[in-house]
């Protein structure tokens, strides 16, 4: 197969986890006989410094001329007290906008080997696995207007804006996914509150009819986020409004042992789709080499599985991870009891060696 991928690494460690990335993509790509065309443009923090702006109209061309887009993370203290349309964080709500990827699927996984990395009980996180179904492109952080205000600037308004289109399409994917998984949905809101929820939860209502097969359960955010934590067995798929599954995807990723496992897949209703790791710009570590690069390297397996339909491909990159992790190899965000901390570029040479060397390498080329 042939691809063209557009690369964004962003800010602060995305530059280091998209390197990470693309090496082993090039690996794995190469192991099965593809090829690949990789075109780098500017999103962020970079752009606003090269281009003046944070999302480039030339980003976008790449972008609609590519099968799929790679994206680091944007963002830093140095653009952090620009004026709203000069922040790094705008190119990336820009993108998704664009691009229409109105869903977000962020799963979260337990580790055997990462058990004891996570600061809850190892009972409470075995066998965890579920995804996060973020809404995207719509809510509070797209809501107009969104503006400070009155004769001093000491009001502020934002606004939290639904159509019935928006959260329809996001809670048919919702179900779409619970029904090829574990059949179980909760549909997570503030109904006691928000009148958007209400609506939400309306049509959360009614497309339950159509999935008889699906257990749904309608839950308030603020207990969600506590059930999270006390007992995240219990859930298969979680769907969202965009903020709500913005904070809830940060907290989940304490089940992981660290924000820097969680990949995401950002997609619309076709194949096409952009792979980000639910992680920032992380400045505290930037230029240190050591960014964890398994969430941006999860990302990339998941843009092979549903950009591509590369199953087995996608699958080896899962299996590499799984064994570099199980041979005791970390970054030092996971704390990891005996765990063998090593650089960002180190852990990739491990996920390289373990995909040259895999069973799951095709036979042709073994
Ligand atoms: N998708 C994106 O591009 C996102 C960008 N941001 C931006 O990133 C900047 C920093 O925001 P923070 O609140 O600090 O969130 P953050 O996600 O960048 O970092 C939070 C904490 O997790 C650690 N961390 C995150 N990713 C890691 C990785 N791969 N390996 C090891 N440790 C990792 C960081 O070192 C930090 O201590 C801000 O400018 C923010 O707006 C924040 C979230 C998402
Ligand atoms: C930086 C924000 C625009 C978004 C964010 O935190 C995220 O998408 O996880
Ligand atoms: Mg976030």
């Amino acid at each position: 197969m042939k691809m063209k991928l557009a690369v964004l690494p962003g800010d602060g460690i995305g530059p280091e986890v998209m390197d990470a990335a693309i090496r082993v993509l090039k690996t794995v790509l190469d192991n099965y006989g593809h090829e690949a065309v990789f075109e780098n443009a500017l999103i962020g923090g970079a752009a606003i410094d090269e281009a003046g702006t944070p999302l480039p109209e030339e980003t976008l061309d790449i972008c609609r001329r590519s099968d799929a887009i790679l994206l680091g993370a944007v963002g830093g203290p140095k653009w952090d007290h620009n004026p709203a349309s000069l922040r790094p964080e705008k190119g990336l709500l820009g993108i998704r906008k664009e691009m229409g990827l109105f869903a977000n699927l962020r799963p979260v996984k337990a580790y055997a080997p990462l058990l004891n990395a996570s600061p809850l009980k190892r009972e409470r996180v075995e066998n965890v696995d579920l995804v996060i179904v973020r809404e995207l492109t719509g809510g509070l952080y797209f809501g107009r207007p969104s503006e400070r205000r009155g004769p001093d600037g000491n009001e502020v308004i934002d606004t939290l804006a639904y159509t019935r289109e928006e959260i329809e399409r996001i809670i048919e994917k919702a179900f779409q996914l619970a029904q090829i998984r574990r059949k179980k949905l909760a549909s997570v809101d503030k109904a006691n509150v928000l009148e958007s929820s209400r609506m939400w939860r309306e049509i959360a209502e009614e497309t339950a009819k159509k999935y008889p097969d699906v257990e749904v359960s309608h839950m308030l955010v603020d207990s969600t986020s506590m059930q999270l934590i006390a007992n995240p067995g219990q859930f298969d798929v979680i769907v969202t409004e965009n903020m709500f599954g913005d904070i809830l995807s940060d907290e989940a990723s304490v089940i992981t042992g660290s924000l820097g496992m969680l990949p995401s897949a950002s997609l619309r209703s076709d194949r096409f789709g952009m792979y980000e790791p639910v992680h920032g710009s992380a400045p505290d570590i930037a230029g240190q080499g050591k960014a964890n690069p398994l969430g941006m390297v999860l990302s990339a397996a998941l843009m092979l599985r549903y950009s591509f339909g590369l199953e087995k491909e996608a699958a080896a990159i899962e299996k590499a991870v799984d064994d570099v992790l199980q041979d005791g190899y970390c970054t030092g965000d996971l704390q990891v009891k005996n765990g063998k901390v090593v650089s960002t570029h180190e852990l990739t040479d491990k996920l390289i060696e373990k995909l040259n060397n895999s069973e799951a390498r095709p036979r042709i080329l073994q």
